[in-house]
């Protein structure tokens, strides 16, 4: 039987790991990653990369808890073993802190990180603005050093690697028989989603090889990150603002922030300074539809949209869209496409 050739558009952190999937679990594919850019140049690379959910309001509890496990589960396992150094994976322990006792005290995540626990009084006196907290100890996964390891991990699995920018899913249609969309938000132009938009945040990497754990505000803006070569600092949530330069008043004021949290930041040294476009969506679009293309059917799998969260949820997602590969290749050979 001849091999069913997948194609997988984007080199971000859901591309790989949706290519990584696929490659090792449907050895009766041939699967070729396409993208116009790749690391050190892609939204994943400069994430925080700390797996920590937010709820989509649209997506069954159940399937945002398997995609949060099956991603903690697989970064627990790289982070304990030899890979960890290389594939930049590593435990990360802390806390998040909130000005304000928040609805959800116990997040549908918290029974999988390990160890959570609210903080206790006494450990809250550190932070005299914020009234509740929760410790525990989640994953860093370092997109710089994860994405050239999961590329890596593809290309033994037998995956192919090519720079192209795709303009039009027509032009994926002759040389493959199904297309998966990792886009990110690429995805308004390339399917034309409307729905995707960009949420801007910059973040600054500093030399304090004195933090140890990680600390964050529940409302996202300020958060400090150690991790592997350097502390992460951040963030700005910017909704709709396309902006890739850093903005001067957005380092200070998040130095600021920072600093109110964990005011040794001040003696750091800023090493560097970035702006990614988180591609945010009211729920992550997970799934299986079938477009006509050049006059025929032609099966398209999305995973794209998961703004914050695509470090986080990443391999989850990926393990959905080879089961939604799965049925498109049990619909060909039903026709007989194959
Ligand atoms: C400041 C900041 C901090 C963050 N911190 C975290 C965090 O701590 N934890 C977490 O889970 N998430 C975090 N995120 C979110 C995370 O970065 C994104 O959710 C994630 O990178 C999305 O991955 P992706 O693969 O979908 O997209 P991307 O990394 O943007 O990759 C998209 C890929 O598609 C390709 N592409 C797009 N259009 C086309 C086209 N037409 N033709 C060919 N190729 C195309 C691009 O070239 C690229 O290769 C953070 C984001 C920011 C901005
Ligand atoms: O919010 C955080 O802690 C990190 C993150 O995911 C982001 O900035 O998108």
């Amino acid at each position: 039987m001849k091999k069913a050739r997948v194609v997988v558009v984007g080199a971000g952190v859901v591309g790989f790991s949706t290519a990584v999937c696929i490659a090792e679990a449907l050895p009766m594919c041939s699967v070729t990653l396409l993208a116009d850019k790749f690391s050190p140049n892609t939204t994943s690379d400069g994430a925080a990369g700390i797996l920590l959910a937010v709820e989509f309001p649209d997506i069954p509890l159940e399937r945002q808890r398997r995609w949060f496990k099956d991603s903690f589960d697989h970064l627990l396992a790289i982070a304990q073993s030899q890979h960890s150094p290389e594939a930049g994976v590593i435990l990360s322990s802390g806390w998040q802190i909130f000005k304000e006792v928040p609805v959800d005290k116990l997040p549908f995540w918290s029974e999988l990180v390990i160890g959570f626990r609210l903080m206790t009084d006494c450990e809250l006196k550190r932070f005299p603005q914020h009234k509740f907290g929760q410790a525990f100890t989640t994953i860093k996964c370092e997109c710089s050093s994860y994405l050239p390891w999961l590329e890596n991990r593809f290309i033994k699995a037998g995956g192919e690697v090519k720079q192209r920018k795709v303009n039009s899913l027509e032009e994926l249609s002759s040389s493959y028989d199904i297309i998966v969309n990792c886009s990110g938000l690429g995805s308004k132009n390339l399917v034309g989603d409307t729905q995707v938009y960009p949420v801007r945040g910059q973040v600054l990497k500093v030399e304090a090889p004195w933090l140890q754990h990680f600390i964050r505000d529940g409302d996202g803006k300020a958060y400090i990150y150690p991790g592997i070569h350097s502390v992460t600092v951040g963030g700005t949530r910017q909704e709709g603002d396309w902006r890739l330069q850093v903005d001067e008043e957005d380092t200070r004021s998040i130095m600021e922030r920072c600093s109110r949290l964990e005011p040794s930041l001040s003696k750091a040294k800023v090493l560097s300074e970035w702006v990614g476009l988180r591609p945010n969506r009211k729920n992550p679009r997970v799934e299986r539809v079938l477009v006509h293309l050049q006059g025929c059917r032609v099966p398209v799998v999305h995973n794209y949209g998961h703004g914050s969260c695509g470090v986080t949820l990443a391999w989850g997602t990926a393990l959905d869209a080879v089961g939604l590969v799965r049925q498109c290749l049990n619909e060909m050979l039903l026709e007989a496409k194959l």
